[in-house]
């Protein structure tokens, strides 16, 4: 018996069966989940007067007419049986539904328990979810490589492990763009509603109560709002707030600050951010950086009275915080859509806070902005069980052994912790437009691919900064998103041609950096990496020359060049049981200026860190992890 799933609507499907001329095909129809199925015991022929051929799919869009002339609206077509599943876990568009079940077998099944979605995935090709399913390694792990995507039908994929979808070779897509109106006007609702009190006053009316004098509100023309986060929503609401006429600021290391200035936003460093504002607005992903960012120590460098909204994620702020910078009046409100456990517990501090304004997770959800992310969604999901190359794909997906490109990996290594390396060595404020790689070989320039090359600098420089995975399949498509400019260049190199490269240069042109010597002359940052016996090595830092295999995380110092500066580090991170496994001297000139590349196994501590930064003779430190 062979089942095609035919998408219809209906004003009203009746219960039961519908008969075609072929009395061994039947139409089932299911008014609860306005579905039709064609059933057949044998391979169909004919239905409805119609003949069908294989492909059914093929004949469907006629079927769908003769079903409406029997006064049933079909909408949607199946093909054959063996078609992929897809497993949707939340609710999902119908649009989007729509076109899944042109192409797959769609089972929405919803609110299930983590052991209910573990047995089901072990017979699903796709799985789709929001934000409130955890997509964790034991459900690759039950899945044994059949899910070959996951679609997370909305941005943040904080839910899902990344890492063991990339172990277990399945894609993970998401939807980026479609809901960021919504989350952007959701943002704007909630600093108006707090602002005015809205809730807390419509609670007390609704208690019988008509308190005029406790909910006077505070305006909001004139105001400064600090946007944290200047990406896609975060842009949104700064050009929203600016029609309420506040006065908007930003913070976002990583933004391009001519994207501000187009919106007539300045972009600041974090604490003239957050301690000039007036309003504090939340816009950034959750990453092991922004995790608990708002914490006791940044609540007290605020305005006092300062109100704060996030729409972002609730694992930015450091909850107990905020609870406590709520009560001695630092924040004088806030307005969370947002919690570090979702749903909080009923008793949670902060939905009962009479100065927070609280919404269930709710950015996302406009009706138009769900149809357009179920739409966004199963096209991606679709194109990915095509094996069609994702363009909003955010992990790697396995590569097969017979790709795995021998001669290039160990400079596949080096790029990626080349972008690393550049990206910590910006300073927070300057943002990040255009990057120069210059690739140094001795080959013909038609024998370089270095698609991968430039794709594991892109991963190298936006990784650190976002939770957005970058692969081969999305880095340009990440690096055009986030208004990176990635030019390549190659010179030729007076060596034998035996190896593909000498040498990868990234420039980050009009930036400023936390380690000034790793500025060029040209004000650029510059770093360059060679593969030395097959491992990848750091071998210039601006315009000082070092050698520091990237085996593990780096230390760069820029000291006076003196006798007992190694010893006096090795001794620092000695004391910290910090393994140093390579370290380089270079200076300009006998007993002028030296820079220190150390790489060590561990990462050190912070004390450990200021310790070396203290010493007399060392003018400036940077520790970059790998
Ligand atoms: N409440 C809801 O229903 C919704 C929540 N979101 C969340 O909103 C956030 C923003 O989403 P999009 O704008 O679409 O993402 P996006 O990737 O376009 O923007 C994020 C921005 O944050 C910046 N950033 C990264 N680290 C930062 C740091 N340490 N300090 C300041 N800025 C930093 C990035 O450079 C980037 O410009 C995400 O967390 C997303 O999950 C998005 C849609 C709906
Ligand atoms: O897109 C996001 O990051 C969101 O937070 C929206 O989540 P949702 O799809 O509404 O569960």
């Amino acid at each position: 018996m062979a089942t095609f799933a035919v998408n219809a609507t209906a004003r009203a499907i009746p219960h039961g069966s519908v008969t075609g001329n072929d009395t061994s095909s039947r139409l089932l129809l299911s008014p609860s989940s306005s579905s039709i199925s064609f059933v057949s015991s044998r391979s169909p022929t004919s239905f409805l007067g119609l003949r069908l051929a294989e492909p059914l799919a093929a004949k469907v869009p006629a079927l769908c007419r003769r079903s409406h002339a029997s006064g049933l609206r079909v909408v949607a077509s199946a093909s054959a049986s063996d078609r992929p599943t897809v497993l949707v876990a939340e609710k999902l568009g119908e649009a989007g539904l729509a076109l899944l079940r042109e192409f797959a077998n769609v089972e929405c099944s919803y609110k299930l328990t983590p052991e209910e979605l573990r047995a089901k995935v072990a017979h699903c090709d796709a799985l789709i979810v929001r934000s409130g399913t955890k997509v964790t390694r034991k459900v690759f792990e039950e899945s044994k490589g059949r899910l070959k995507v996951v679609g997370r039908a909305g941005v943040g994929i904080d839910n899902v492990d990344l890492q063991a979808a990339t172990e277990y070779g399945c894609l993970v897509v998401n939807a980026p763009t479609a809901n960021t109106i919504a989350a952007a006007e959701h943002g704007i609702a909630l600093l108006a509603a707090m602002a005015r009190n809205v809730a807390q006053a419509d609670a007390s009316m609704k208690s019988g109560k008509w308190q005029r004098n406790k909910y006077v509100g505070v305006s909001m023309v004139g105001k400064t709002l600090a946007i944290m986060g200047f990406g896609k929503v975060g842009s949104e609401v700064a050009r929203r707030a600016k029609g309420l006429g506040m006065h908007v600021i930003a913070h976002d290391p990583y933004a391009p600050a001519d994207k501000a200035r187009a919106v007539g936003v300045e972009l600041v460093s974090f604490d003239e951010a957050i301690s000039n504002a007036d309003f504090i607005s939340l816009h950034m992903p959750l990453t092991p950086d922004t995790s608990k960012l708002f914490n006791d120590e940044t609540f007290s460098k605020m305005k006092k009275g300062v109100r704060i909204i996030n729409v972002a994620r609730g694992g930015v702020i450091d909850e107990d915080a905020l609870v406590r910078a709520l009560d001695n009046g630092t924040v004088a409100q806030a307005a969370l859509d947002v919690f570090a456990t979702e749903p909080p517990p009923e008793d949670h501090k902060l939905v009962m806070h009479e100065n927070v304004t609280a919404t269930p997770h709710l950015g996302a959800s406009t009706v138009e902005a769900q149809e357009g992310v179920a739409v966004e969604i199963a096209e991606a999901v679709i194109g990915a069980l095509r094996g069609e190359l994702a363009s909003t794909a955010v992990n790697a997906p396995m590569v097969p052994s017979e790709v795995v490109i021998s001669e290039l990996s160990p400079y596949v290594t080096l790029a990626e912790k080349l972008g690393r390396i550049a990206v910590q060595l910006v300073s927070g404020g300057s943002g990040i437009q255009a990057v120069k790689v210059v690739y140094s070989s001795a080959r013909d320039p038609g024998d370089l691919d270095s698609r991968i090359l430039r794709a594991m600098i892109t991963k190298g420089i936006v990784e650190p900064i976002s939770s957005v995975f970058v692969n081969i399949v999305n880095a340009d498509y990440t690096a055009k998103q986030r208004g990176l400019r990635i030019s390549e260049e190659r010179i030729p190199h007076d060596s034998s041609p035996a190896a593909p490269l000498d040498s990868i240069q990234i420039h980050l042109t009009n930036v400023d950096s936390k380690f000034a010597s790793a500025l060029s002359k040209s004000g650029d940052i510059i770093v360059e990496g060679k593969v030395k016996d097959g491992l990848p090595h750091l071998t210039l830092v601006g315009s000082f020359s070092v050698d520091v295999s990237l085996e593990g995380n780096v230390i760069l110092c820029r000291n006076v060049d003196q006798p007992g500066n190694i010893g006096e580090v090795g001794k620092i991170l000695g004391e910290d049981n910090v393994n140093i496994n390579f370290m380089s001297v270079c200076r300009n000139a006998q007993r002028k200026l030296a820079i220190m590349a150390i790489g060590v196994d561990e990462e050190p501590s912070k004390e450990t860190l200021n310790k070396i930064g203290s010493i007399p003779s060392v003018e400036e430190s940077v520790f970059l992890k790998l």
